[in-house]
């Protein structure tokens, strides 16, 4: 067996056919924008930790300083706006900032001479290739979803030339893994159906195979997607790309870092008293990212937990916290579809003798706020509801991309509550709104002819999220009744098409009040 070498810095490195030959296996490291611009020497000291004990694949997303709404990402979408209006070179200002921050993060971390030039040199061919492409944009008149995925990309490029430089110059032998012809152009995909992604993960695998005895740092950012990464994937891609990596290379653990220990039985920026889960089931994950706790992208799941690979959420700023492992309750067949295709389904007491879990305290696993919802009221202009009522209604809303959180009706009247970062503008007195997304203002003048509609702004999905709901007997009651006796007034409630989740919807502005009371009163015996 080879010995240690010692690099440049005097520290210890491994070579790589030790590495080989330990039982740990690969894992994955995936660093969100907010880590990466932040903790970016926290998350060389963890790789570096990691590559000693087991073999390491890490997944960088684009740089922020602060927050993600800064972020580089959202910058280079800027930018793309910049290039569709002729004649004007706004974008060279956001490139410029974006150039600047990349120089100075290396020049404030990388002490080696050699390879922070090198770094500088990427960077500003990076950037000069991002004006070209802004460029030719705005030459075409048109920024299609693929020019807009080619700017997106230079978001992971920058920020994985970054981090791999910063591994080398801190011993870690790490390759830059560019992965943005991984999709070969004319491969046979009709969508992102399990085929497509079964592919890209042996190509991923490929990738990383390829990279020897080094550390892969690979970009976020996986190609072009059939429809584009944005739209397709959307915000949050890179949490897809080191599942798929990690399925690809049949790692161990996917490990998710992010700023916070884990996820908690609610915001613990917002609640105090909450408490970090040790465990939560993929479809907990997925149920509360989608009502407004966004710890992970809900494609990543699918992905990982097919493959029996356990994720982990860690924390950049205490790598020591052992996280929350999000795997399926009580095992795992991997033959089985991942929901339960039964028709007709027992209810609690077969499932609870089967868990063995009678005596076992029941608990909601986590409460969520989910903002920027709108409710959508269509009542009918029939006295009945007439055959076909509620497919116009979904058929119109589909035709102005609009999809639905949550749904209630009754025989005449249908309320919805609608999601949207900029439904409506507050006209400026206290109830004047004015409608400012054109998909909405399409869907809401269509729906006219159904019957009389009517808005509500700033409302919130507040939800209660748990597999064990369907076994506690009276909480539906309880949740409601807490928000009541707190005098938070319920517009809207869901329940039952989902067995883990109760949902409804309150005012925007009692959201934390919510969010406290409803963990204070169910989720105390935490404690
Ligand atoms: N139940 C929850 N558990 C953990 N974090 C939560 C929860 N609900 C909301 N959050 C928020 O999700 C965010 C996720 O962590 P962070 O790494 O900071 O975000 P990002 O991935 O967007 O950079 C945190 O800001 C945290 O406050
Ligand atoms: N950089 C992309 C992709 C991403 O995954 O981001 P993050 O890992 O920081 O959520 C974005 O801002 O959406």
């Amino acid at each position: 067996m080879s010995q240690p070498t010692l690099n440049g810095h005097g520290s210890s490195i491994r070579t790589h056919t030790e590495e080989k030959n330990l039982p740990g296996g690969w894992v994955v490291l995936k660093f969100g924008g907010t880590s990466v611009g932040k903790f970016s020497e926290n998350i060389a000291s963890i790789v570096a930790a990691s590559s000693k004990a087991n073999r390491t694949a890490v997944v960088c997303s684009a740089r922020s300083n602060s927050t993600k709404s800064e972020g580089t990402t959202n910058r280079l979408l800027r930018a793309a706006r910049a290039a569709e209006k002729a004649e004007s070179r706004g974008y060279d200002a956001i490139v410029e900032a974006i150039q600047v921050d990349h120089v100075q993060a290396g020049k404030d971390t990388i002490k080696n001479e050699g390879i922070l030039a090198k770094y500088m040199d990427a960077v500003g061919a990076e950037c000069e290739g991002l004006v070209k492409i802004l460029e030719s944009a705005q030459y075409l008149q048109e920024v299609t979803s693929k020019g807009q995925d080619m700017i997106v990309s230079k978001g992971e490029k920058l920020s994985c030339r970054y981090m791999t430089a910063l591994l080398e110059d801190r011993g870690v032998p790490a390759q830059y893994v560019d992965l943005s012809d991984v999709i070969k152009i004319g491969s046979p995909t009709r969508g992102l159906d399990g085929r497509f992604y079964k592919n890209l993960a042996a190509s991923l695998r490929e990738e990383v195979e390829a990279c020897g005895d080094k550390v892969p740092v690979i970009t976020g950012y996986f190609g072009t997607v059939p429809g584009g990464i944005l739209d397709s994937i959307g915000r949050g891609y890179t949490d897809l790309c080191s599942a798929l990596v990690a399925v690809g290379i049949k790692a161990k653990e996917l490990q998710i870092w992010k700023e916070v220990d884990g996820i908690f039985t609610a915001d613990p920026r917002k609640v105090p008293t909450a408490a970090l889960l040790p465990t939560v089931t993929p479809s907990e994950a997925a149920e509360l990212t989608f009502y407004g706790s966004e710890v992970i992208h809900p494609f990543t799941m699918e992905q990982v937990i097919r493959a029996q690979i356990p994720i982990r959420i860690k924390n950049v700023m205490n790598p020591r916290g052992s996280g929350t492992v999000i795997f399926p309750d009580g095992g795992f067949d991997p033959q089985a579809p991942l929901k339960d295709p039964k028709l007709f389904r027992t209810r609690s007491s077969s499932l609870i003798s089967k868990s063995g879990s009678r005596n076992s305290p029941k608990r909601p696993t986590a409460v969520t706020i989910k903002h920027n919802i709108v409710v959508l009221n269509v009542h009918s202009n029939k006295r009945t509801r007439a055959h076909g009522f509620l497919m116009n209604i979904f058929s119109i809303l589909d035709k102005w991309h609009l999809s639905v959180d949550l749904i209630s009706s009754s025989e005449v009247h249908v309320s919805m509550a609608l999601h949207s970062e900029s439904a409506l503008l507050s006209g400026g007195g206290d109830d004047e709104y004015k409608i400012a997304n054109e998909d909405l203002q399409g869907a809401v003048s269509e729906l006219g002819c159904l019957g009389s509609i009517d808005l509500v702004p700033d409302m919130a999905i507040v939800s209660l999220v748990g597999r064990q709901l369907k076994n506690m007997v009276g909480i539906s009651g309880k949740f409601f009744s807490v928000l009541g006796q707190n005098n938070i007034n319920i517009e809207m409630i869901s329940q039952g098409a989902s067995e883990i989740n109760i949902s409804c919807v309150i005012e925007s502005r009692e959201a934390d009040r919510a969010l406290n009371v409803v963990h204070t009163n169910l989720f105390t015996f935490l404690d």
